[in-house]
């Protein structure tokens, strides 16, 4: 009988905690990278993560758990990767130029190196010469907190091979998880990337105490002006050509359009902006109600990956020649320290 893949995971906030529920609740052995040893004595003495969802007791005999990360990947044929992108430079600099070869690289994380403002699988891609072609995406609108809870989600698996991509999902596949595949690798961890910042934008609205009639009119202008950047993105890659990452592979990363009303876009963007769950929308409500950004880091025990982001964001954008009001004054106010009240006047009279 053929051996399942192994599966190594990296990360140890909510969300890597939240897919490692699904990933044993479906019978996976796991091999997980916890970065104190504390928690790793926590876990195996009392079955639970001491800081994050602490409520989802886990069958320990799946689990083999690491302080180091070299370990695990090395002893994984799949690796997840589920730490903030601000970290993930840091967390993976032990590991040698050639730890990813043969091995498939899972991405969970929607936000952007903030060095390079480089998308993962590009940072990738450089340092460990990880192919398009090994590099899949675990995107779509889903909390951790939910996935505690056994909330029936959906989670979409993006990878340019959509047989290695539906092996990959059907490791997923839970009674309260159900999976959907999907080809647009760049679309769906740009549109990832940029509904972090709307739904901070969401959350700045409701801190300067705009209503839900606004707050509907702010989203729908969001998700066009997503959509607008991704369409844009898919034109930019047809012209320079991301072939040479992908060798013998199909043409499918460099598609210009998809269907941005499906739930790894627009689905992910209503979440993030409307869910109480949302670290983007609960440090955006801050920011918006006067708090500095200091003062909202120091008051979430997690990360809003839309803060970094947004600079991100404003930089690639030079590039891209998007038209982004509401993205450009959630940069201005988070990074250029204009008064949200007065950059949400200027951009009022813009929204249709
Ligand atoms: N939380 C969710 O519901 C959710 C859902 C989907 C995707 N994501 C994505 O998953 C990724 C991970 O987010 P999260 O929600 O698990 O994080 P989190 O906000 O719950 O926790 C912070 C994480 O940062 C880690 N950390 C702090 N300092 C660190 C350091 N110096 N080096 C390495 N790690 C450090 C902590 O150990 C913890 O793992 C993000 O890209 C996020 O957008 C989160
Ligand atoms: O809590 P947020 O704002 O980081 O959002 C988490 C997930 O991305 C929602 O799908």
């Amino acid at each position: 009988m053929s051996q399942e893949p192994s599966i190594g995971l990296i990360g140890s906030g909510s969300w890597a905690t939240a897919l490692a529920k699904i990933l044993t609740d479906k019978g996976n052995p796991l091999r997980w990278w916890i970065r104190s040893a504390a928690s790793v004595q926590h876990f195996l003495q009392r079955r639970h993560n001491p800081a994050y969802l602490s409520s989802v007791n886990f069958d320990t005999s799946l689990l083999t758990l690491d302080t180091d990360v070299s370990v695990i990947v090395r002893d994984a044929d799949l690796v997840v990767l589920a730490v903030p992108s601000a970290y993930m430079e840091e967390t993976l600099s032990v590991l040698p130029a050639d730890a990813f070869r043969g091995k498939k690289v899972i991405s969970a994380v929607k936000g952007i190196l903030p060095v390079g403002h480089r998308l993962l699988n590009d940072y990738l891609e450089e340092r460990f010469h990880v192919p398009l072609s090994d590099y899949f995406t675990i995107m779509g609108p889903c909390h951790a907190e939910e996935v505690a809870a056994e909330k029936l989600s959906y989670l979409t698996f993006s990878g340019i091979d959509p047989a290695a991509t539906a092996r990959i999902a059907q490791r997923f596949n839970t009674p309260y998880l159900n999976t959907v595949v999907n080809d647009d690798v760049y679309g769906v961890q740009y549109a990832a990337v940029l509904k972090n910042i709307y739904a901070l934008g969401a959350g700045i609205a409701h801190g300067l105490e705009y209503g839900d009639n606004f707050l509907s009119v702010l989203i729908a202008n969001s998700a066009d002006e997503m959509a607008s950047f991704l369409r844009r993105v898919g034109a930019r890659n047809m012209e320079v050509g991301v072939h040479h990452l992908i060798p013998g592979v199909s043409q499918s990363p460099l598609r210009k359009t998809a269907n941005y009303a499906a739930s790894v876009y627009l689905g992910d963007l209503l979440v993030t902006c409307y869910s109480l769950y949302s670290r983007n929308r609960t440090f955006g409500n801050m920011i918006g109600k006067g708090y500095s950004v200091r003062a909202a880091q120091l008051e979430m025990n997690m990360v809003a990956e839309g803060y970094n982001a947004s600079r991100s964001l404003f930089e690639i954008n030079k590039e891209i020649g998007a038209d982004m009001p509401i993205a450009s004054a959630v940069y201005r106010i988070l990074w250029e320290g204009l008064p949200p009240g007065e950059a949400f006047r200027r951009m009022e009279g813009g929204l249709i």
